[in-house]
C-alpha cells in the first residue's frame, strides 16, 4: 500500500496480520526519511508505529476518539490519516503541526504540546459521551513518562471512581526524553510481557463479554483474581486506581495487540492496557539512545546519525547558563541542580555527569520540581532550577506560594523564553515575564551576553537574598571563554548607546544586540537601553528620559509585560494625565472609603493618593 495514497484509516480493515506488519515497516521507514529531512520528534514515532496501526485496525477514527499525550508521537496517526502527503511541511509555518491540531483533520479531536493532559481529556469526553447518550470509544494513548506525571494520576484517581469508559494504552519503552525517572517507573519497567499469560487472559475476557451473565461472572471472579493478583502476582499499581489493567503486551507484535485492543473495546469500563514498546524502534542509533538526543532531532543524515558538532565561536543560551552554574558549583558545594525531565535540552548532562549528587531529575514534575527548589533552599541550599518558560506556567502556583512568598534565595532559568519556533504556540515562551512581574519578592532578569548571564548568576549567589530569575531564549549567542566573576545592582539598566537622540529603545535579551547592530549598521539617531532587570525597574533612568520619543521592544507584549510597566511609571509620574495607583490588597482602605473622599472633597488626584495613604494608616493604627 502506497503510504501517500492513505487518505482515511478505513483502508487498512482489509489488510491481513503481514500486511499490516509490512505496512507498519513502510511507515516507519517513510518517518526516518522525512524527519531526518525536517526535523521533528523521531525516536517516539519510531516506536508507536505498530501500536498505532493497530489501534487503527480495530477501532473507528474519527468516530472513536484517539487523543495522543502531548502529541509528539502522532505522527503515525496522521500519516494513517491522509497527510502523509503534507509532510514536507512538518512544522513548518502554515505547514502540519508536530502536535494533534483540531483544525487539521477530524481525527484530531484534541491538541495538546504540554505532557499529560490526554487521561483528563479522555475523561470529560467520555462522560460528556455518556451525558449525550452517543455510542463511541475514548482512547488516551500517553507515555510512560507522561502517565506518572501529576495531571495523569489525578486523572487516574478521579476516572478510577467514575462509571465512565475510558481507554487508557500506556505505551511503555522506558523512556521520557533520557531515561525515565522515578519509584513508579521502575515498578512499570519490572512488569515483564508474559505472552501465554496474556492470550490466555484475552480469550477468557473476550469470551466473558459475550453475553450478561458472562460479564456478571467476570466482575465477579475479576474481583477475587485482582485480590489473590493484589498479594501474589504482578502488584499493578494501576489496579489501586479502581481501573481495571490488561497487560503487558508486547507492543511489536501486531497479532497480540490487536488482541488486546480487541478486548479492551469490548469491555463495558475503563481498562488500562499496558503496552511495552522500543522507543525508535527500527533505527539502532535511535534504539540505544539513552539520553534524548533522537527524541526531538535537527534534520541529520540518517546513514551517519546525529553528529556532536563542538561549535568555538556559538553556543545555545542553554548551555552558557549551564557551564557557569557547574564553575559555580565547583566553587560552592552548597548549589544544586533540578530539571523536570529536560537534562538534555537544558544543557545539564555535564553537570549530571560530574555532580551527580548535586543534580536531580524530578521527571514531568514541574510543580514538584518548583515547591523542592523551595525546600532545598529553605534546607539552606542554593537550589538553581532549569525550567522551560512554557512548562513553567505549570508551576506558577508553586512558584508564588512556595518560593516568593518565602523570599527564599534560590535561581530560576527560564530556558525557551520567546519564540521557540518549530514546536510552535504550546511552546513559545511569551507569558512568563507578565506571569511573573506581579510576584512579590521575585528579581526578574534578561541578560544580552553570556558575560551578563554569568554577572547575574554570581548576583544571585552572592546576595543570597531573594527569588532570581534569569529567562533566556533557544537561540545561539556567541562564546567567550572566561568565566567572569562581576555582579550587577539589581534594577540597573546599562545605557548601551547614550548619545542624547531624542529616540532611546529600551529592550532586553537578544533584542538587544540585534537592535544595537541596526541602529550602528543604518546610524539611526537613537539611543538604546538594555532593561537587563525587568523587575525591578531602573526608575532612575527612567525619568532620566522624560523629554524623549521612547520605544519598548519586546516579545511577550502581553498584559502586565514590561512595556505596559513602562507606559504606567510615565502616566503616574510625568504625563499630565492625573492617574493614581491604589491598591485595595491588604490595604485598610476600603471602595467605599475612596468613593465618599471623592465625592465629598474636591481634592487633585495627588491629594486623594495622600489622603488615602494617611486614611490607611489611620485605619492601621486604629
Ligand atoms: C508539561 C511538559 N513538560 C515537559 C514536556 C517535554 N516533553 C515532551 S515529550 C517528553 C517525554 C515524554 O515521555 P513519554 O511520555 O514516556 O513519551 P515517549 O516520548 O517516551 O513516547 C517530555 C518530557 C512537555 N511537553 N510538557
Ligand atoms: C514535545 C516536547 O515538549 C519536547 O520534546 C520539546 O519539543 C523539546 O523542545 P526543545 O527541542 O526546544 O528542547
Ligand atoms: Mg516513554
Amino acid at each position: 500500500m502506497n503510504i501517500k495514497e492513505i487518505d482515511n484509516p478505513k483502508q487498512i480493515k482489509q489488510l491481513s496480520i503481514n500486511e499490516l506488519e509490512h505496512l507498519s515497516q513502510d511507515i516507519r521507514t517513510f518517518i526516518m526519511e522525512n524527519v531526518s529531512k525536517t526535523g521533528g520528534h523521531f525516536s517516539s514515532n519510531l516506536g508507536i508505529t505498530d501500536l498505532t496501526v493497530a489501534l487503527h485496525y480495530v477501532f473507528d477514527s474519527p468516530k472513536d476518539k484517539f487523543i495522543f499525550d502531548v502529541g509528539h508521537q502522532s505522527y503515525v496517526h496522521k500519516i494513517l490519516t491522509g497527510r502523509a502527503k503534507d509532510f514536507s511541511t512538518l512544522r513548518q509555518y502554515n505547514g502540519l503541526s508536530g502536535f494533534q491540531r483540531r483544525h487539521e483533520s477530524e481525527h484530531d479531536p484534541w491538541e495538546a504540546g504540554h505532557s499529560s493532559t490526554s487521561i483528563s481529556g479522555a475523561t470529560g469526553i467520555a462522560i460528556a459521551r455518556d451525558l449525550n447518550k452517543e455510542d463511541f470509544q475514548v482512547i488516551a494513548i500517553i507515555g510512560d513518562a507522561a502517565i506518572l506525571s501529576g495531571e495523569s494520576l489525578e486523572a487516574l484517581n478521579y476516572l478510577g471512581s467514575s462509571n465512565t469508559k475510558v481507554i487508557v494504552i500506556l505505551n511503555d519503552n522506558d523512556m521520557s526524553i533520557s531515561k525515565n525517572v522515578g519509584g513508579l517507573s521502575k515498578a512499570l519497567s519490572d512488569i515483564r510481557v508474559s505472552k501465554q499469560y496474556n492470550e490466555v487472559k484475552d480469550n477468557y475476557t473476550q469470551f466473558m463479554m459475550k453475553t450478561k451473565t458472562g460479564k456478571e461472572i467476570y466482575k465477579a471472579t475479576k474481583k477475587v483474581k485482582d485480590k489473590i493478583k493484589h498479594r501474589v502476582m504482578i502488584d499493578s499499581l494501576f489496579q489501586q486506581f479502581g481501573i481495571d489493567y490488561l497487560g503487558p503486551v508486547d507492543g511489536h507484535d501486531m497479532g497480540e495487540l490487536i488482541n488486546a485492543l480487541t478486548t479492551a473495546k469490548k469491555l463495558d469500563h475503563s481498562v488500562i492496557l499496558h503496552v511495552k514498546t522500543i522507543k525508535g524502534k527500527g533505527y539502532p542509533r535511535a534504539e540505544q539512545d539513552k539520553i534524548g538526543l533522537y527524541h526531538g532531532v535537527p534534520p541529520f543524515d540518517l546513514k551517519k546519525g546525529i553528529l556532536n558538532k563542538t561549535n568555538t565561536h556559538s553556543q545555545k543560551w542553554s548551555e552558557a547558563i549551564a557551564n557557569h552554574i557547574e564553575y559555580m558549583m565547583g566553587k560552592h558545594d552548597d548549589i544544586c541542580v533540578i530539571t523536570p525531565a529536560m537534562i538534555s535540552g537544558s544543557q545539564l548532562n555535564h553537570i549530571f555527569k560530574s555532580y551527580p549528587n548535586r543534580s536531580f531529575d524530578v521527571g514531568i514534575a514541574e510543580e514538584h520540581a518548583m515547591t523542592f527548589l523551595a525546600g532545598l533552599s529553605v534546607g539552606g541550599k542554593f537550589p538553581f532550577l532549569s525550567i522551560y518558560s512554557s512548562f513553567a506556567q505549570r508551576a506558577y502556583d508553586q512558584l508564588n506560594h512556595d518560593v516568593a512568598r518565602m523570599d527564599l534565595p534560590c535561581l530560576i532559568g527560564i530556558d525557551r523564553s520567546d519564540l521557540v519556533g518549530s514546536d510552535g504556540s504550546t511552546h513559545h515562551g511569551v507569558f512568563d515575564i507578565s506571569f511573573m512581574r506581579g510576584i512579590p519578592n521575585l528579581i526578574l532578569m534578561a541578560p544580552s551576553s553570556q558575560k551578563e548571564a554569568e554577572a547575574m548568576i554570581n548576583t544571585a549567589y552572592y546576595n543570597h537574598d531573594h527569588p532570581y530569575v534569569i529567562r533566556y531564549s533557544k537561540n545561539s549567542i556567541s562564546k567567550t571563554s572566561l568565566h567572569n566573576d562581576e555582579r550587577l545592582e539589581i534594577g540597573s539598566w546599562e545605557y548601551r548607546i547614550h548619545s542624547d537622540a531624542k529616540t532611546v529603545v529600551i529592550t532586553y535579551g537578544d533584542h538587544v544586540n540585534e537592535i544595537e547592530e541596526r541602529i550602528r549598521s543604518h546610524n539611526l539617531s537613537c539611543d538604546l537601553i538594555n532593561a537587563r532587570f525587568i523587575n525591578p525597574m531602573d526608575e532612575e533612568m527612567l525619568n532620566s528620559i522624560v523629554d524623549k520619543n521612547i520605544i519598548v521592544y519586546e516579545t511577550c507584549m502581553v498584559n502586565s509585560s514590561l512595556g505596559s510597566a513602562i507606559v504606567l511609571h510615565y502616566a503616574k509620574h510625568h504625563l499630565n494625565v492625573n492617574i493614581s495607583l491604589m491598591g485595595i490588597g491588604e490595604h485598610y482602605v476600603t471602595h467605599g472609603d475612596i468613593e465618599n473622599l471623592l465625592k465629598q472633597e474636591k481634592l487633585s488626584m495627588d491629594d486623594v493618593e495622600l489622603r488615602i495613604q494617611e486614611l490607611n494608616n489611620e485605619k492601621r493604627e486604629s
